[in-house]
């Protein structure tokens, strides 16, 4: 049976797929929700928990795991699967991303970006070959091509300059690439919120060819409306046959809107930050477990969930948990709201096999207008 890494798209509802990504660890169920394991570990969460909650694939950060342990140190001790216990696929972003988030004082020029750790201000250098080869160290499955996502919003001409910096990248990425069965190399549209930039992005991506591709430079602050108007002409130019992976999305919402917009894979902190601040993701909407109000509420978060939260605990121990600064409490939350997540994700492919994705979005957001039982 062939390991080659594949898409296969199984069945269509409107712009939304469902499909199955074949990968060196294993096949993912598309569309699929990624949870954040920037620097080797999904935080709060062991990876069994992470397994249980149907997770497939999950993320991992070549700047933070540069920085700490190392690349060189992770592969030694035989690649980020075997460090981190995790034997399904592994996306790893690229670096650059992080480099421009996380603040930290940075030069960058035409051939990379050259930075202080904002951990122990060391002086590092990322580059389409250095980011490359971090991502092949830590044996990514699937590796991002380094780029530059420009802060919004931005004068088209900036935009434009950033874009094309990235496309030239994206060719360096793609030759710093290794080919081996059932691994891939994802390159990331970038274009702001100009369609004409978005468009040129897709050409110059597909001039070169990937295993995938990522729509980035959104996710920073320009707002749902935006972000939506942006895949309306973004999406429909990319390959058919390849995944979409809009990174660093999103809110349950953002997530219906996207896969009825042709977007197949996702990644974001939302529900594992939201999980160590308190804040439930239920079918209901979201709750902040520290309100007062649940001090004696005795029922679980969702009646619809299986997690170690909802199965074995109420919303008034959970309540506790938080007001008393206990760990569990984030522990158990991150739990809920990635089960959710994944749930969610699950009932929305569900709807496009059966070709009821209009309705059961209908149903959704109307429970998710409908606020807490
Ligand atoms: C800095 C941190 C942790 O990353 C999250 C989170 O804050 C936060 C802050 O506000 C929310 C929206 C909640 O998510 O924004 C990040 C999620 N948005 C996002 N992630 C991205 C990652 C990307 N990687 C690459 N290589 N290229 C991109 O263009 C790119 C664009 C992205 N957009
Ligand atoms: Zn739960």
């Amino acid at each position: 049976m062939s390991s080659t890494f594949r898409w296969i798209c199984e069945s269509t509802d409107g712009l939304a797929r469902a499909g199955t990504l074949h990968t060196a660890h294993g096949p993912v169920q598309t569309p699929t929700f990624m949870p954040v394991g920037t620097a080797g570990t999904v935080k709060a969460m062991t990876m069994d928990a992470v397994r249980s909650t149907g997770a497939g694939i999950v993320l991992g950060n070549t700047y933070h795991l540069m920085l700490r342990p190392g690349a060189e140190r992770v592969k030694q001790l035989g690649g980020l699967h075997k460090f981190m216990d995790w034997s399904g696929p592994i996306l790893t972003d690229s670096g650059g991303f992080q480099v421009m988030s996380l603040g930290a004082l940075r030069k960058l020029d035409q051939d990379g970006v050259t930075f202080q750790s904002h951990i122990d201000g060391s002086k590092h250098r990322l580059d389409p070959q250095r980011s490359t080869d971090i991502q092949h160290a830590l044996d990514a499955t699937i590796t991002m091509c380094f780029d530059e996502c420009p802060a919004l919003p931005a004068a088209p001409e900036a935009i434009a300059a950033s874009m094309r910096m990235s496309m030239r990248w994206a060719a360096r990425s793609r030759e710093a690439f290794i080919q081996r069965e059932g691994y891939g190399q994802f390159g990331i549209v970038q274009g702001g919120t100009e369609p004409e930039l978005r468009a040129e992005s897709v050409k110059a991506l597909t001039d070169i060819g990937f295993e995938g591709y990522a729509i980035g430079g959104l996710a920073v602050g320009e707002g749902q409306e935006l972000m939506f108007s942006t895949l309306d002409v973004t999406t429909p130019l990319m390959p058919n046959d390849k995944p979409r992976y809009l990174m660093g999305v999103g809110t349950p919402d953002d997530l219906l809107g996207s896969v009825m917009r042709g977007v197949d894979m996702f990644d974001c902190v939302m529900p594992t930050r939201a999980g160590r601040t308190a804040r439930a993701y239920t079918e209901r909407g979201h709750i902040n477990l520290r309100n007062a109000r649940f001090a004696l509420d005795a029922r679980p978060l969702s009646p619809h969930c299986d997690c170690l939260a909802c199965t074995r605990h109420s919303r008034a121990y959970l309540h506790h948990l938080f007001r008393a600064d206990e760990i569990l409490g984030p522990m158990l939350l991150t739990w809920h709201n990635l089960a959710y997540y994944q749930r969610l994700m699950r009932g929305i492919r569900a709807a496009i096999v059966d070709g009821t994705l209009s309705a059961h979005a209908e149903h959704l957001r109307a429970e998710w207008q409908a606020g807490d039982w």
